[in-house]
């Protein structure tokens, strides 16, 4: 099949580049001259493994390139994919504008029948909107339909679980292009959920605040572990063998980030407010991850009192490890409070040093190198389960820091390996762990 594919943010390139892997012919449409300049150069401007081996390949095999000009890239395609991204308003609803410039530049330069197929996240009801706006623009006498088909990768496993995701929605009112759409997908081998346009926009919104929602349950749970002297980790170990319930998505921390389930679940709470039901489960979603990054803070603060003169080493600025983007990344609000309260910072990432640096307050001093960030600081913070934060020895850890006290956001060592490192190690909604004073009890942990 001939495929456009426009924009080529996460989604749209992973999508253009897995397209022409199963065998279609793509052309990916940007507006940004830079990443298209580097992408016909084989070079991705995102961190995502595997794809840019994909990248190079497909683009030597003449299945795959790119352009910023609407005529070359809409020219003799059947298929248009919309991968533009969906940010949010002021008021936590769905910012449309490049969903609707889109739609106006493929009225203006379409000159052949085309099915749409929308991978951007959009409120239900978009789909049928923009297919009016479309038709309504044509330049041409042509026929246009349209297909929802929401993404559900995640960034840092995108190429992965394209591949081997758990379902492919589309969705659509019109029997011939569900068909078309089917077919499209076969070669990926995945459970198709076939529905109508509407139900396909409701499922990955649903998906994603599900998802959130599971996160702010556990760490709701975190909570109450720590009062009580329970172990979250293992609370979720006992609740996750429940099949009903499932062990994913239990992992309790500093709270969710990323450029999907902040806004998303904002867009849906916008979306029911739209219609006067005011989703009370999904604000207290909401109120639970945002705690998670004060409650992080206040352990800070309660261990070492007053934070001048402090120097602490914040560990993973990304939101999530194997991805550079910073997007809703809980390093941000950690650093500003920690920051306000009067402490010096260091930041480590692997990846994310130059994006960091864009977002991050701009006192706090970045690297690429975890010794050096952790070296004579007085406590360290692990904010994202980076490999190489984990893989350091809490005795390399402990060496390093001016006293050896280290809190994790993640909760990435177990307790047993903390306490005879000799660290005292703080994390979230388990015990402490070799605190002073006090005797460690681990044993029933
Ligand atoms: N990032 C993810 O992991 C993920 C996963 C699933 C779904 N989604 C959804 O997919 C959509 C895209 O997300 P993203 O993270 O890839 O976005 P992004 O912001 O990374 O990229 C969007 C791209 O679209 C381009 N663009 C904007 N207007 C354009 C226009 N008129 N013509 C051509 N290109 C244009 C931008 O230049 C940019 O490169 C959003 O709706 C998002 O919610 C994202
Ligand atoms: O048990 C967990 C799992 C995740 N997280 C955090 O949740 C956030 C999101 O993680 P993840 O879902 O792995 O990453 P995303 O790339 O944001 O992917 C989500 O958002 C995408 C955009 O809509 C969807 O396509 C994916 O299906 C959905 O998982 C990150 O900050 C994680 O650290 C936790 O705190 N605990």
């Amino acid at each position: 099949m001939n495929i456009a594919v426009i924009g080529t943010g996460y989604v749209g390139l992973v999508t253009g580049v897995c397209l022409a892997e199963i065998g279609h012919s793509v052309t990916c449409l940007d507006i940004d001259e830079e990443k298209i300049g580097l992408l016909n150069h084989g070079k991705s401007p995102i961190f995502e493994e595997g794809l840019e081996d994909l990248l190079e390949k497909n683009l030597q095999r003449g299945r795959l390139d790119f352009t910023t000009d609407y005529w070359e890239g809409l020219a003799g395609k059947e298929i248009i994919y919309l991968a533009v991204g969906t940010p949010e308003t002021a008021d936590g609803s769905a910012d449309l504008t490049f969903i609707e410039a889109a739609g106006r530049a493929i009225a203006a330069h379409l000159k052949q029948n085309a099915v749409i197929v929308t991978k951007s996240t959009v409120p239900v009801g978009t789909n049928q909107s923009i297919k009016r706006m479309i038709e309504s623009e044509l330049a041409e006498p042509v026929q246009i339909r349209i297909v929802s088909n929401p993404e559900f990768l995640r960034q840092g496993t995108a190429v992965h679980d394209t591949f081997h995701g758990d379902r492919i929605v589309i969705g659509s009112d019109d029997p011939a292009a569900l068909a078309l759409l089917e077919e499209i997908n076969r070669p990926f081998q995945l459970p198709i959920v076939k529905t109508d346009l509407r139900s396909a926009e409701m499922i990955k919104y649903a998906s994603n605040a599900f998802l959130a929602a599971k996160i702010s349950f556990i760490n709701e749970m975190a909570h109450l572990c720590a009062h009580v002297g329970a172990n979250v980790d293992n609370v979720a170990e006992g609740m996750g063998m429940d099949s009903r319930i499932g062990g994913k998505f239990l992992q309790a921390g500093v709270g969710y980030g990323g450029s999907c389930f902040p806004k998303d679940t904002n867009a849906l709470i916008a979306m029911g407010r739209s219609y006067d039901y005011p989703m009370p489960l999904l604000g207290s979603v909401q109120h639970v991850n945002d705690k998670q990054r004060d409650w992080l803070v206040e352990m800070i603060q309660t261990r070492l009192g007053n934070l001048e003169g402090k120097t602490i080493a914040l560990l993973g600025m990304t939101f999530k490890p194997n991805t550079d983007d910073m997007r809703e990344s809980p390093a941000i609000r950690v650093a500003e409070q920690l920051q306000a309260a009067g402490a010096t910072l260091r930041g480590y990432d692997p990846v994310a040093v130059l994006r960091a640096r864009q977002v991050m307050p701009a006192t706090v001093m970045l690297t690429d190198n975890l010794q050096e960030a952790v070296q004579g600081a007085d406590c360290a913070v692990i904010i994202t389960d980076w490999k190489q934060v984990k893989d350091l020895p809490l005795e390399e850890y402990a060496g390093l820091l001016a006293s050896p006290l280290l809190f994790d956001g993640r909760n990435c060592f177990n307790l047993k390996v903390a306490e005879a490192s000799g660290i005292e190690y703080h994390s979230i909604g388990r015990p402490i762990v070799n605190s002073p004073g006090t005797v460690s009890s681990l044993a029933s942990h």
